[in-house]
């Protein structure tokens, strides 16, 4: 299919054998040239002489809280999903259909999320304090973009994030092809129970993201095998609440940042910037009152179960259902009492998916689970082994969800398998 080239931003429709690209991304602004940033080695692929420039807008400084063991880990983690959360706003807004290649597993990745990771790797290394091997367990990897075929989307991802890089100003590196597949890769680590591991999912609920709707930038710290720091930019979540809306409300600032630090509380402010709230889980000890979270996808979770569940609860609202680990935000400052989540039989959580949100959960008073009410357990490399599924809530509720939860999944077992 012929490109058509409009003015800065071109549209390319190209296909190709691994993937679709159906429209390039703006082109690095002549304007602002970067400049050689002096704590790169000279060496590295990511860094290629420039002039210097003026300075111009920081990202806002991050706050962080008196006192907090980690807190300079906090500040580099905010930095670092505030300006992936700009990079994928700058794609969403306009995205048709972005570069979208789909896995081995079959599921979506975009630009955005490479140049999500590529970014948050970025800062981290920057801005975090450093320790003796910077190790980061993320989602993507470069295997998809080292086929053939895959130039275009290269060109654009290194396009997009040279791009994000300038207009952000906070450095000046310059990456080449090479060093965006380098960095991608940054992400191999395979974590574990010692030493301190970054848990990054660049774009959580991609569909959701494809789609216009919900997603999230999920960061976390694993500390000898315990998660203690998560931070989760949510770009299109309300400020206020979402309550049972559906997940929306009107009028409301969009764009939401939360943050937590384990023993330090759970917090909320704008993604463009403002002082950090407290937040809590809801308080509400009647299930019949309560409302519950589940995925926007019906592959992502067993709605007839979750709905099973609700039943035995005794819940009346309908579940509110959206992409991402926003839930776990929305849950964290009581937008909703319950959080459900139910794989597939075959399938297999990542922590990625679920360390930044569960510690925003637990850390505003909630608690979070599997189905039999162990914590979950981040220590194990790249999965969780669970059983069965995840459930959030406040304490209140456990109790009565937990026993829900076990009736409901022996009458489905029982349903599956008549004696
Ligand atoms: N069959 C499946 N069951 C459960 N989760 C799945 C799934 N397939 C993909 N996912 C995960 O669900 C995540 C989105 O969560 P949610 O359903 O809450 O929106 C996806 O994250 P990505 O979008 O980062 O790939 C993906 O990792
Ligand atoms: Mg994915
Ligand atoms: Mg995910
Ligand atoms: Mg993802």
């Amino acid at each position: 299919m012929a490109a058509a080239r409009v003015g800065l931003t071109s549209h390319a429709l190209h296909a190709s054998s691994s993937f679709t690209l159906v429209r390039r991304l703006p082109l690095l602004n002549p304007r602002y040239p970067p400049r050689i940033l002096p704590t790169y080695p000279r060496s590295s692929p990511y860094v290629s002489a420039a002039p210097a420039r003026p300075r111009p807008r920081r990202l806002r400084a991050m706050s962080q809280p008196a006192g907090n063991p980690y807190a300079a880990e906090l500040a580099a983690a905010k930095k670092a999903v505030a300006l992936a959360a700009r990079l994928c706003q700058s794609v969403q807004q306009d995205i048709l259909q972005s570069g979208v290649q789909s896995k081995p597993d079959k599921s979506p990745v975009t630009v955005a999320d490479y140049g999500s990771q590529i970014l948050v790797s970025l800062v981290l290394k920057m801005e975090a304090p450093p320790s003796d091997s910077f190790s980061l367990v993320a989602e993507e990897d470069s295997e998809e973009l080292r086929k053939d075929g895959a130039e275009e989307i290269l060109e654009s991802i290194t396009e997009l994030v040279n791009e994000t890089i300038v207009d952000d100003g906070s450095y000046s590196i310059f990456f080449s092809k090479e060093g965006i597949l380098t960095a991608i890769d940054d992400g191999k680590s395979e974590g574990g129970p010692s030493g301190q591991h970054w848990v990054l999912d660049p774009i959580d609920g991609t569909k959701g993201f494809l789609r216009g709707d919900q997603y999230a930038i999920a960061l976390a710290l694993i500390d000898e095998g315990k998660v203690v720091l998560g931070v989760l930019a949510c770009p299109n979540l309300p400020l206020g609440s979402i309550g049972n809306l559906n997940g929306s409300s009107s009028g409301d600032q969009v764009g939401a940042l939360f943050s937590a630090t384990i023993g330090c509380g759970a917090e909320v402010e704008s993604l463009q910037g403002s002082p950090p709230q407290k937040i809590s889980v809801c308080s509400i000890d009647n299930p019949v009152n309560a409302s519950f979270f589940e995925s926007y996808e019906a592959a992502h979770s067993m709605q007839d179960l979750t709905s099973s569940i609700a039943e035995k609860l005794g819940v009346q609202a309908p579940p509110v259902r959206i992409d991402s680990q926003a839930k776990y935000g929305a849950l964290a400052r009581g937008d909703g009492a319950i959080y459900l989540r139910f794989p597939h039989k075959g399938y297999r959580e990542k922590i990625w998916d679920h360390a930044a949100g569960s510690i925003v959960v637990t850390e505003a008073g909630g608690v979070v689970t599997d189905a039999s009410g162990n914590d979950l357990d981040f220590s194990k490399g790249r999965f969780l082994d669970l059983d069965t599924g995840i459930i959030a809530t406040n304490k209140q509720l456990m109790p009565s969800l937990l026993k829900a939860v076990q009736e409901a999944i022996k009458e489905k077992n029982q349903a599956a398998s008549p004696l």
